[in-house]
């Protein structure tokens, strides 16, 4: 048989296949929306035939639902392909939602990226609500994120934000002007690095740690990328951009490089070289679960592969971002950067290394990184919820395993919460106790709740003290030909928002350190 024949007939088959199955599609959305016609959904845009709103989402979802907000309320619903989708975008429904609804709430609405590798089954992040996503969560919150075990890995941090000051400043004597997020990437890697393994995983200027580096930043990309595939789950098979195979492929390598490391330490272990390293392998390898309700006896040595990269992506995007838009705001705002300065002068001392234990009396500095994440959530729609059940949520009725997306980004900016919402003004939480911890709704760039992000506590300390170094080490400037007010703030949409042209700048030592052995 001629090949042009059978690519011919092979083509006509998956077209039929399609044709047919969006056929079917559309008598299940006509059949869904007389089933749920009855019940009262919250409004919304009127929708294409098959697609729904899925053009309306374009390339910054997070605004182009903000726009849709103001049109339609605080609560409303898009049919995304074949996700029934529901918008909150005020602080009020966020209460509603967080207060009354958080358990039947709490799912996850989990992508076809992430679901490459089995990924989504040893993943808390991903993991639906249940067991084995309450046994990682309270393992992490009893022995990574407790008061005592942050205060105990003090010392990582300024070890890992020393390296990343010196690496900028011998980056910045060669070349002239550096890209920030590059180091402060660097540096929250091997934080975590130090606290899962105990290990420095990535060093800019030898290229250790390079593949996995690289890896880690492809994963995020495409965990971030819209997929067709998530919208049709019918396209799922043919994975039309190629986003899982990308996918198994780098988290395939991911998972090779964590392996090793477990492997290892399952060897040392064996060979009653018993490790006694404090960090969180030993913990999760020590693991023993008491087997109840579904709780498992220990966690495979797949599972702690994937925890290992899980943190590793969690922390890294968030973390860079925040710093990155807050030295931009910064740059922007030389007023606010003098009194940052001024402020890090008189509490450290102008010889002297910021301590964490400064943090408390660094007033300007936090209000600093709270209007950061206010104007810069890194997760503009936080993780995406799920509805478990159906639920009567603010007198509609949302339908079981809608999607549920809770706009932070707008909320941020709302002016019924804020005044002068689009300006950069630390100053606005002098006047208030609003904090991020999950209370106060107009402001909840870590998510509240069950979900809320478990790693709060670590990212608290990085980056009071990765911001606070920054700033105290060095004077900063833009590269030549650019003002504040010329500085470029678009966004990118992925896994987190980031800045779309990467931030430049240009060093100069501030302040000798005393008892610091990098910058000098
Ligand atoms: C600027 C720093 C960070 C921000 C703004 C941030 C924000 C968030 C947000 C918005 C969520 C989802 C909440 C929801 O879906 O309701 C989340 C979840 C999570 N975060 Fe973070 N995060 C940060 C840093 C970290 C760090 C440093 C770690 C750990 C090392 C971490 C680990 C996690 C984990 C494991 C989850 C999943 C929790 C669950 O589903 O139960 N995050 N984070």
């Amino acid at each position: 048989m001629p090949d042009s024949y059978m690519e011919w007939s092979l083509a006509s088959v998956v077209w039929c296949g399609l044709c047919l199955a969006v056929m079917l599609l559309l008598l299940a959305t006509i059949m869904k929306k007389a089933r749920i016609g009855a019940n009262q959904l919250p409004p919304g845009p009127p929708g294409w035939p098959v697609f729904g709103n899925m053009f309306e989402l374009g390339a910054m979802p997070h605004v182009s639902l903000s726009s849709l907000g103001r049109k339609y309320g605080p609560v409303f619903w898009l049919r995304l392909g074949t996700v029934n989708t529901t918008v909150v975008s005020s602080a009020e429904a966020a209460m509603e939602m967080f207060k009354n609804h958080d358990l039947n709430f709490s799912g996850r609405n989990v992508n076809e990226a992430m679901r490459a590798c089995s990924y989504n089954q040893g993943s808390m992040v991903f993991g639906q609500h249940g067991p084995y996503w309450r046994m990682l969560r309270r393992i992490c919150t009893t022995e990574l994120f407790t008061n005592n075990r942050i205060n105990e890995t003090e010392h990582i941090r300024k070890k890992c934000i020393d390296n990343m000051l010196r690496w900028m400043w011998d980056e910045s004597q060669k070349k002239g002007s550096i890209e920030l997020a590059r180091f402060v990437s660097h540096m929250s890697v091997n934080v975590i690095g130090n606290v899962m393994l105990s290990e420095d995983l990535v060093d800019p200027q030898s290229k250790k740690g390079d593949e996995f580096f690289k890896s880690i930043s492809r994963i995020i990309e495409s965990i971030g990328k819209p997929n067709v595939a998530d919208f049709f789950p019918f396209l799922q098979w043919l994975d039309p951009q190629r986003i899982k195979k990308n996918m198994t492929r780098d988290m395939g390598n991911a998972l090779d490089f964590a392996c090793r490391f477990v492997k290892q330490r399952i060897l040392d272990r064996q060979n009653k070289k018993k490790s006694t390293k404090a960090d969180f392998l030993n913990v999760m390898l020590d693991f023993e679960g008491n087997q109840k309700d579904g709780e498992p006896a220990d966690i495979s040595e797949k599972n702690i592969n994937i925890m290992i990269l899980e943190l590793f992506g969690a922390s890294t995007e968030s973390t860079t971002g925040t710093i990155e838009w807050a030295m931009t705001e910064l740059l922007r705002n030389p007023g606010v950067m003098r009194k940052v300065q001024e402020e890090l002068d008189q509490v450290v001392g102008q010889n002297k290394c910021i301590e964490e234990s400064n943090i408390g009396d660094l007033h300007y500095l936090k209000a600093v990184l709270k209007e950061t994440l206010r104007l810069h959530p890194p997760a503009p729609l936080l993780v995406p919820h799920r509805a478990m059940e159906d639920t009567k949520f603010m007198s509609y009725s949302i339908p079981k395993d809608t999607q549920i997306l809770v706009n932070v980004w707008a909320i941020g900016r709302d002016p019924v919460s804020w005044d002068d919402p689009l300006s950069f003004k630390p100053e606005r939480f002098f006047r208030s106790n609003t904090d991020y911890k999950g209370h106060h709704f107009q402001f909840i760039p870590f998510g509240a709740g069950r979900r809320m992000c478990v790693g709060l506590p670590l990212a608290h300390h990085m980056l009071h003290l990765a911001l606070g170094s920054l700033v105290h080490s060095f004077e900063w400037a833009l590269e030549d030909g650019i003002t504040p007010e010329k500085m470029d703030m678009r966004e990118r949409f992925g896994i987190a928002l980031r800045k779309a042209d990467p931030l430049k700048v240009v060093l100069k030592l501030r302040v000798v350190q005393e008892n610091h052995d990098t910058v000098n």
